[in-house]
């Protein structure tokens, strides 16, 4: 059975200030207790909020990483720092990062080397852009990724994000049945290269919320969700993490 995990990826919001509020507050929360929960914070929010979770269940992850362990790097944190603070998940590749600052599977790649000789669980994100999409091309894409991201890994742990670039911040989210279709092939590759496809647990993100996060989790196969802007506000984040509760949107 893989644990539901509802991971929110603060992207470049919250100061520490802001941060130790919304950690606070979050605390008071009834969480459904069979979900694993995640925040993941800007680089600077990590101590203050480390601190403030470390007599709950919430589990903390970073937004990247170096792929070295220390040296001359200037502007990056590396995984010892991170490990160091309390850090178990990170994510790894995210759009946002391939795209405005060229991020490419090489580089993920060693990354992804460092989580696993470190222990920290990468989330690897994946996905097409619209083009790719409309030109039938998405599999192909995350295939390659794949191929290329996971080389010559032997990790027993992993997360994967599936991330519809095109549905990314834009309100349009995929439907369950795309995502699912996604997915499944997903498994089956990460079957193919790490033998763990049963273990892995493999999210949707994309315009995640409390109205639509249901008919991702009816959906066996969609672990959980990797939820951007719905992740600012307690209540949203709340209701996205109690999705038991919820109904259909
Ligand atoms: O990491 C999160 C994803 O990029 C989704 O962001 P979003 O929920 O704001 O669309």
């Amino acid at each position: 059975m893989r644990r539901p995990l509802i991971a929110g990826n603060w992207k470049m919001n919250m100061t520490p200030d802001e941060a130790k509020v919304f950690i606070e507050d979050f605390k008071k929360q009834e969480l459904d207790s069979t979900v694993e929960v995640a925040v993941i914070p800007p680089f600077v929010d990590l101590g203050i909020v480390s601190r403030e979770i470390s007599d709950t269940e919430i589990k903390l992850g970073a937004q990247n990483m170096c792929w070295e362990d220390n040296g001359a790097y200037t502007g990056e944190i590396s995984p010892l720092m991170l490990k160091e603070i309390g850090v178990e998940y990170v994510i790894i590749g995210h759009s946002e990062r391939r795209g405005y600052f060229k991020e490419d599977d090489g580089m993920l790649n060693l990354k992804m080397k460092a989580c696993e000789r470190h222990g920290l669980k990468p989330i690897l994100c994946v996905g097409e852009t619209l083009e790719e999409r409309e030109m039938g091309l998405t599999l192909e894409k995350i295939g390659r990724e794949l191929d290329e991201d996971l080389k010559d890994l032997s990790l027993k742990e992993l997360v994967i994000a599936y991330e519809p670039i095109w549905a990314i911040g834009t309100g349009k989210n995929a439907s369950p049945d795309d995502a699912l279709y996604v997915i499944e092939f997903i498994r089956k590759k990460v079957d193919e290269l790490l033998k763990i496809g049963e273990m892995v647990r493999i999210l949707y993100g994309g315009s995640v919320k409390a109205d639509n996060i249901k008919g991702f989790m009816d959906r066996e196969g969609i672990d959980g969700a990797l939820v951007g802007g719905a992740s600012l506000k307690v209540n949203e984040f709340t209701r996205i993490v109690n999705f038991k509760e919820a109904r259909n949107g």
